[in-house]
């Protein structure tokens, strides 16, 4: 892997690359210089959502950038309160409106339950899988996936699925790194995504990550990031100056040892959001 533009094949060929551009805050007012910085930067993968608020913002960046819509991999996802069969595709339209395109490389299903509480999870997840096979079988998105699935939402889907998800967003950083829902995904061909890559800054000070960024001339940030890269998890950091965006990518040029991934692998629980509802017990 010798840089950000470096792609995985997902089980249907289609090409990702190892490391996208986080966009949740990232474009506060709709504006979109942050992605334009972002796309400067090198940038060509944006995970954006219906969620951030951010899709418009990224169209106008692409489309004012010139650079060919093929060349960027655009992922968005449903919302909580647009799962359903007819209200994904719904969702779906708007989201291909806003960011200015006709077809997505990728779609996925943001979370798998609406709240804690909501006791048909199975059904909707379903249902709502089937309106993301029907818009991947039309040709409207090149890759279907989900995000915040843990095993029992993952084996619910597969179960009952035509076409299996192709990628499985999840929070992943040092200190918190689901080793079971990462093992479930790699075993069967899902690609994981690291969301809150850098643990949203709180593990950036962990002694164990400060250690090993003097060790290698690195800072904190870059050795969570090589980290993922060579667990084979897709990191989606987000930065707000052109000079951590460009940092969080200069992270090709070196390899952690063996010993030191095991060090990482084996951290003491840290920086966890605490947000999924299903980990009560790590708090
Ligand atoms: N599927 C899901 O449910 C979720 C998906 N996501 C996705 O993951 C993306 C990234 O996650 P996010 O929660 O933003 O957290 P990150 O782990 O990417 O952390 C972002 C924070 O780290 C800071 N930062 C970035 N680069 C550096 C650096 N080199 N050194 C020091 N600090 C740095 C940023 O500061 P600054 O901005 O000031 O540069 C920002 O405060 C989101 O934007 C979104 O696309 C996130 C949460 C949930
Ligand atoms: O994608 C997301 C961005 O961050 C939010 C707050 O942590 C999450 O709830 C959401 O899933």
């Amino acid at each position: 892997m010798n840089s950000m533009k470096d792609c995985y094949e997902l089980a249907n060929g289609v090409k990702i690359p190892c490391m996208g551009y986080g966009t949740y805050k990232a474009a506060e007012g709709n504006n979109e210089s942050i992605i334009k910085t972002a796309i400067e930067a090198g940038y060509r993968y944006f995970d954006t959502a219906s969620f951030y608020d951010t899709e418009e913002a990224i169209g106008r960046a692409i489309h004012e950038s010139g650079i060919p819509r093929e060349e960027f991999f655009l992922s968005s996802k449903a919302w909580k309160t647009e799962m359903g069969y007819e209200e994904v595709k719904k969702a779906f339209a708007q989201t291909l409106e806003k960011l200015g395109t006709d077809y997505l490389d990728m779609y996925l299903i943001h979370w798998p339950l609406p709240n804690p509480e909501y006791k048909d999870w199975k059904e909707l997840d379903i249902e709502t899988w089937r309106g993301l096979e029907e818009l991947y079988k039309a040709g409207k998105v090149k890759a279907i996936g989900v995000s915040n699935f843990l095993l029992h939402h993952l084996e619910n889907l597969i179960q009952n699925c035509e076409i299996m998800p192709m990628a499985d967003q999840i929070e992943f950083h040092p200190g918190f790194t689901q080793e079971a829902t990462v093992r479930y995904c790699q075993e069967k061909g899902i690609y994981v995504q690291a969301w809150s890559p850098l643990g949203r800054k709180r593990v950036l000070e962990h002694p164990l990550l400060v250690g090993l960024a003097e060790k290698y001339n690195k800072s904190a940030a870059q050795i969570c990031l090589r980290y993922e890269i060579q667990r084979q998890v897709i990191p989606l950091p987000k930065a707000s100056t052109k000079e951590r965006m460009v940092q969080n990518y200069q992270v090709f040029d070196f390899e952690i040892e063996k010993e030191d991934m095991y060090r990482i692998d084996s951290m003491q629980p840290a920086g966890w959001s605490g947000e999924h509802p299903d980990f009560p017990r790590v708090k």
